[in-house]
C-alpha cells in the first residue's frame, strides 16, 4: 500500500469541489439545535419557539448538507438513501465508491481490494480522491447538496472536510453490536439490479440495559432470489474487525460533531417499519410532504 504520505490540506484541494457543489440555505435549518446537554441523547429539541424551516422555497434553493454517522450495517445507506429521495439531494457513500473502484479493475483495485476484504480503512488520501471525483461528477450535472455516508470515518477526514464547507446535521445511528453483528451477516445484494436485501430474522432479548430488538428479515422479489450476492467483508471475523475499527477511529468523529452541536444521536427501535417515521419525526420531517405541497 502507498505510504502514506503526511496529509495536508492542499493534498485535498480537489475537496473544494465540496462547496462548490452545495449551497447552504442556512435558514433552512434556522433554530435547530441538537440537544447535547446530556451525553448520549438520543433526541433533539429545536430551540424553544422555532423549528427547523424545512418548506423549500423553491427548488434552487434547496441543499442540504448532512453526513451519516454509525457502525457497519447500522443502516446508514438504507435510511441515507430514504432521505436522500424525500429531500432530492445526493446520497453519496465512499463504500460504493470503494466497491465502485474495486470492481473497475484500476491500479488500485488490488491495494483495495486487500485493505476491505481484511476490514480495515482504506487511506484519508485515496477516499478523498474518490469522493472529490464523485462531487465534481454531481457537480457539473448541477447536484446540490449531499448526505455523506460513510465519509467522515477519521478525525483527518473530518477535519479536511471542515475545511472545504459547513455540514448542517450528523445523524449517528445506533445499535447494539450483537445486532449488527447478525444484520451484516444476513446483508444480501442482487447481483444483477443492485438491490440491497437482508435475509436475517432478528429477535434479541433486552440486555444489559439495551431494549430488545425484533426486525423482520428484507426479502427480495422473486426474480431476485436466484442472484443473491454477499459482500466479500460480511464475514463474521470482518464484521467483527470493522466493528473494532469503527470504534477506534469513528467514535472520535461522534465526539467531534458532538463538541460542535450538531450531532443527532438516534437508537433505531427495530426495522424499517418501525425506524422510518420516528426517524422522520426526529428530524421535524414527519409532515415534510405536506410542508412540501403547502410551498408549491
Ligand atoms: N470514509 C472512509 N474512510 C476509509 N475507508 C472507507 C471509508 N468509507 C468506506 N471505506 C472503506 O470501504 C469499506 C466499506 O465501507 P461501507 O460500505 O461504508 O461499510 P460499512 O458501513 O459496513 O463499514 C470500509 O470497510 C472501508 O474499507
Amino acid at each position: 500500500m502507498a505510504a502514506l504520505t503526511r496529509l495536508s490540506k492542499s493534498s485535498f484541494s480537489s475537496l473544494s469541489s465540496l462547496s462548490s457543489v452545495s449551497r447552504i440555505s442556512r435558514s433552512l435549518y434556522s433554530g435547530f439545535a441538537p440537544d447535547t446537554s446530556s451525553h448520549g441523547a438520543t433526541s433533539y429539541s429545536p430551540r424553544l419557539g422555532s423549528t427547523p424551516n424545512l418548506a423549500v422555497k423553491d427548488t434552487k434553493d434547496r441543499s442540504v448538507q448532512w453526513v451519516f454517522l454509525g457502525s457497519p450495517g447500522v443502516g446508514k445507506g438504507t435510511y441515507a438513501s430514504r432521505l436522500s429521495n424525500l429531500l432530492g439531494v445526493p446520497h453519496i457513500a465512499t463504500g460504493d465508491l470503494v466497491r465502485e473502484e474495486l470492481a473497475s479493475s484500476g491500479p488500485l483495485s488490488q491495494e483495495l481490494s486487500e485493505i476491505v476484504n481484511q476490514g480495515k480503512l482504506v487511506s484519508d488520501e485515496i477516499i478523498i480522491n474518490l469522493l472529490s471525483k464523485r462531487l465534481e461528477a454531481g457537480g457539473a450535472k448541477g447536484e446540490l447538496g449531499f448526505i455523506l455516508d460513510g465519509f467522515p470515518r477519521t478525525i483527518r477526514q473530518a477535519e479536511i472536510l471542515e475545511g472545504v464547507t459547513e455540514i448542517d446535521l450528523v445523524l449517528n445511528l445506533k445499535l447494539r453490536e450483537d445486532v449488527l453483528l447478525e444484520k451484516c451477516l444476513g446483508r444480501r445484494t442482487c447481483s444483477q439490479c443492485g438491490g440491497n436485501f437482508n435475509v436475517a430474522s432478528i429477535n434479541v432479548k433486552g440486555a444489559n440495559g439495551h431494549p430488545a430488538i425484533s426486525m423482520a428479515p428484507l426479502l427480495p422479489p422473486a426474480h431476485c432470489m436466484s442472484k443473491l450476492v454477499t459482500r466479500a467483508d460480511d464475514t463474521e471475523e470482518v464484521i467483527k474487525h470493522r466493528i473494532h475499527v469503527y470504534n477506534e477511529k469513528s467514535r472520535p468523529v461522534e465526539e467531534f460533531y458532538r463538541s460542535r452541536g450538531k450531532l443527532l444521536e438516534f437508537d433505531l427501535p427495530g426495522g424499517i417499519p418501525e425506524s422510518w417515521p420516528k426517524l422522520l419525526e426526529a428530524l421535524n420531517l414527519d409532515d415534510y410532504k405536506e410542508k412540501q405541497s403547502a410551498a408549491a
